[in-house]
């Protein structure tokens, strides 16, 4: 593996965590890397000489117990931050002046059992019934595959909701636990990490098997980017409908591939059985000339020569009849195959356009329509089943023809990226950008109200005036005009978006570069 390049030796390692079951901590993936490529592994985490310790540690009341296995998770997961916490809360259990009992060593809980009488039954009821809803809803984010978490986890819930609950006990509960959650919280958010690599993984060796294509090429470079942290769902969504458009050119692409192979091989081997047939018939000619030649120079007179030469005549005619054959059939092939190469070359070039446009417009990589009305069905529905409010802006340029007429087509299509771009950079995480026509944008802003969507607007208008468009070397001010639609109880989405052009047209009518609410 030594001769191996660095994304090879990554892709082996990632099997291998998966083959070897081992938590895709970054230390394991380290340990694993450098044993493929040959590294000599300098070992950063002295597992075995802390379970050796850990073996060596009495484990004589609850108390000690539970730390020696919270101490020996984290050794397993190979966790300093955990062996120091395990180790100094085992501290806490250590006996003091000969005393052996685990509550003697731990005031703090002593503090909280003499209390307990009077702030328990306080607390009881309504604080540990919240405390364990709060657990139930942050559990799912934690993962639910480590069954000794899970049954720590029904075990605490279970004694919370008794009646009369024993506060200490809870307490004494509570610390083990929330060892045990920072583990856990530490393991998703290590596991996220290496999904995210193991991801860009992915990308980076679909995007170099498509070097050729630029389309694929330009959305790997914006499924990496869209697959960088702070991950929200509607990144990793994007990620999904990039990927779906990937796959779906891939699929194209390959079946295409295959039926032409299928259609050349075909075509080369009628060329060879022609060819064969051509040099039969010409060996054929060949031995009849041969043949003529002999008896006309065995010929005494001309009688015996003309049943020859008539002979001679009649076979060079067949000749040339299968020659002109073979001609026409070849040339029919070559023009055959010329004309797959053309369509071939039609299909890609029709291919590229309608992938391409599958959900993302090529100039701006903003949404396209498609991808607009997904990402609405999908806001609408989220925003209704949250009971949140959802606004809607529609955008246009202003005089954008005239841009268009003064410094050409190519200029205003770089004035609409940045646009697209500038609006990007100032819109949230959750806010979805589409090209909705010509010089036209829609800005879905879920879980805003009318109000806050005018304002979002706003302040988009006044990020453009801070960032010039640059013509060449002229400083352009792009302005647009919009109008903003809060989506109503009951309202069709399409709705909203008239409602919002609609305003839009008031806001032009208006005199431009203002925003209106519908
Ligand atoms: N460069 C470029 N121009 C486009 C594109 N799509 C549409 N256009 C042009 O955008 C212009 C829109 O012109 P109009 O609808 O008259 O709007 P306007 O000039 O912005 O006027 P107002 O909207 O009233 O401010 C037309 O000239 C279209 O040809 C595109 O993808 N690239």
């Amino acid at each position: 593996m030594a001769d191996k390049k660095a994304f090879e030796i990554a892709r082996e390692t990632l099997k291998q965590l998966t083959a070897r079951k081992l938590t895709p901590t970054p230390a394991n993936y380290l340990a694993l890397y450098n044993e493929i490529a040959g590294i000599p592994h300098v070992p950063h985490f002295p597992a075995d000489i802390l379970r050796d310790i850990s073996q060596g540690l009495p484990a004589k009341t609850p108390g000690q117990q539970k730390q020696k296995g919270l101490l020996d998770y984290a050794i397993d997961r190979l966790n300093w931050e955990g062996v120091k916490s395990a180790l100094i809360a085992y501290g806490g259990f250590v006996p003091v002046n000969g005393s052996g009992s685990d509550g003697a060593a731990a005031p703090a809980l002593n503090v909280v059992a003499a209390a307990a009488p009077a702030v328990g039954s306080a607390i009881s009821a309504e604080f540990l019934g919240q405390m364990g809803r709060l657990i139930e809803y942050a559990l799912p984010a934690l993962g639910s595959d480590d069954p000794r978490f899970n049954e720590q986890t029904d075990n605490l819930l279970k004694a919370m909701r008794q009646p009369g609950a024993d506060v200490t006990a809870i307490k004494l509960m509570l610390v083990n636990y929330s060892h045990r959650l920072s583990f856990a919280a530490e393991d998703q958010a290590e596991i996220r990490v290496t999904l995210l690599k193991l991801l860009h993984l992915v990308f980076e060796n679909v995007a170099e098997l498509s070097l050729d294509e630029q389309w694929l090429k330009g959305q790997m470079d914006a499924l990496m980017e869209a697959a960088t942290p702070p991950l929200t769902l509607r990144r990793l969504d994007d990620v999904e409908r990039r990927l779906k458009d990937v796959i779906f050119k891939q699929k194209d692409a390959k079946q295409r591939a295959l039926q032409t192979q299928e259609e050349m091989r075909t075509m080369v081997a009628t060329f060879i059985d022609r060819l064969s047939q051509m040099s039969q018939s010409t060996g054929t000619f060949q031995q009849k000339l041969e043949e003529s030649a002999r008896l006309i120079e065995q010929a005494k007179t001309l009688a015996d020569i003309a049943p020859v030469l008539k002979d001679v005549v009649g076979t060079t005619r067949n000749m040339a009849r299968e020659s002109q054959t073979s001609r026409e059939e070849l040339e029919a092939l070559r023009s055959r195959a010329l004309h797959s190469e053309a369509e071939l070359v039609r299909l890609h070039q029709e291919l590229d356009r309608v992938s391409s446009q599958a959900r993302h417009d090529p100039l701006t990589g903003a949404l396209n329509r498609k991808g607009l009305d997904e990402a609405l069905n999908r806001e609408v529905s989220h925003v209704r089943r949250k009971e949140l409010p959802l606004s809607v802006a529609l955008l246009d340029i202003d005089n954008f023809k005239k841009l268009n007429d003064t410094l050409g087509h190519a200029t205003g299509d770089a004035a609409l990226s940045h646009l697209a771009a500038v609006a990007r950079e100032c819109m949230r995480p959750q806010d979805t950008l589409a090209r909705y026509g010509g010089e036209e944008f829609v800005i879905l802003l879920p879980d805003t109200p009318l109000e806050k969507g005018i304002e979002a607007m706003t302040r988009l208008q006044r990020e453009l005036t801070k960032r010039f468009f640059l013509a060449g070397t002229e400083k352009l001010l792009i302005t647009f005009s919009a109008g903003v639609a809060q989506l109503a109880a009951d309202e069709e989405p399409a709705n909203a978006i008239r409602r919002a052009d609609q305003a839009m047209y008031l806001a032009k009518r208006a005199g431009k570069n203002r925003v209106l609410g519908a």
